[in-house]
């Protein structure tokens, strides 16, 4: 099965959408409640704060996780040797925002917060008893008044020909996470693997809404539903001197929410975010 793109409003919507998630890992909604001039807006604001000085002075805090990380530091996919093509900003309530850009970045991340325990509830609707049965809670409760979703603010930079070799947007990686909400960026360039090793893109029509599945969901669900490999592969042409932003916003469970007998939420974070060396 490839990817569906499914219709928020139509009758069926969770079912198909759920069914998608399972055989591909990736779902994608249109006619979705995620106001489309927000997201260009928010395009927009962060393109200026990416082109200039001032990200510096918000330098990520390597305990809490918040702000700017830049080129320089950014994430080696797991598995990997060459570091992403790409520089991002950690957005928490909690956290250091820039004030000029805090108010519409924290509707947006309520907004697709509360979408977000709306699809978890489809999610579990539509698992079958014997993995439901072990959910240490309902899904959607366990992201309730948690601290811990992370919306990210991604540019990838124009290519300049001096990138290293065999290095790309975003490598091939998994995401840590319960579900991960990402509008269709600006420009093309997501991929996921499908069961046959092969890579597809993801249908990325501007005001589409992708939905794909993390490892924490896999670990709550004894891999019933599987946490897929994507990636952004880089420009080529005329797209090479463009800049691409994208706005993942990772669901995280709160800390002590149990996913499996081996995990919490906040041990297998800590274990992931050591092999992406970005915690001591
Ligand atoms: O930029 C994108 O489209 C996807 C980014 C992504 O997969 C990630 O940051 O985990
Ligand atoms: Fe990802």
């Amino acid at each position: 099965m490839q990817v569906q793109v499914v219709d928020y409003t139509a009758k069926d919507a969770p079912e198909k959408f759920v069914q998608s998630l399972r055989e591909t890992g990736f779902g994608v909604l249109i006619n979705h409640p995620v106001k489309q001039d927000l997201v260009e807006s928010i395009y927009k604001n962060w393109q200026s704060f990416f082109n200039g000085e001032d990200k510096h002075n918000f330098a990520f805090d390597p305990k809490k996780q918040d702000g700017y990380f830049s080129p320089e530091i950014s994430e080696t996919a797991k598995g990997h040797s060459k570091k992403d093509i790409k520089e991002y900003y950690h957005v928490y309530p909690w956290g250091r925002i820039p004030a000029t850009l805090k108010d519409e970045i924290l509707e947006y991340y309520q907004l697709t917060s509360a979408l977000a325990a709306e699809l978890l509830d489809w999610v579990e609707k539509h698992s079958p008893a014997d993995i439901s049965a072990n959910y240490s809670e309902a899904l959607s409760n366990m992201i309730k008044d948690t601290p811990n979703t992370l919306l990210r603010v991604l540019h990838y930079p124009p290519l300049t020909g001096d990138e290293e070799p065999g290095a790309i947007r975003a490598a091939a990686h998994e995401d840590i996470n319960l579900l991960t909400i990402l509008p269709a960026a600006n420009e093309p360039g997501l991929q996921v693997q499908q069961q046959n090793g092969q890579w597809m893109d993801v249908p990325a029509d501007f005001g589409n809404l992708i939905i794909n599945i993390g490892d924490m969901l896999q670990e709550a669900s004894a891999g019933y539903f599987p946490s897929t490999s994507h990636r952004v592969i880089n420009p080529t042409g005329k797209g090479s001197s463009k800049s691409r932003i994208s706005l993942p916003l990772f669901l995280h469970p709160r800390s002590e929410v149990v996913l499996s007998e081996k995990h919490t939420q906040a041990s297998y974070l800590l274990e992931r975010l050591r092999e992406l060396g970005v915690k001591d």
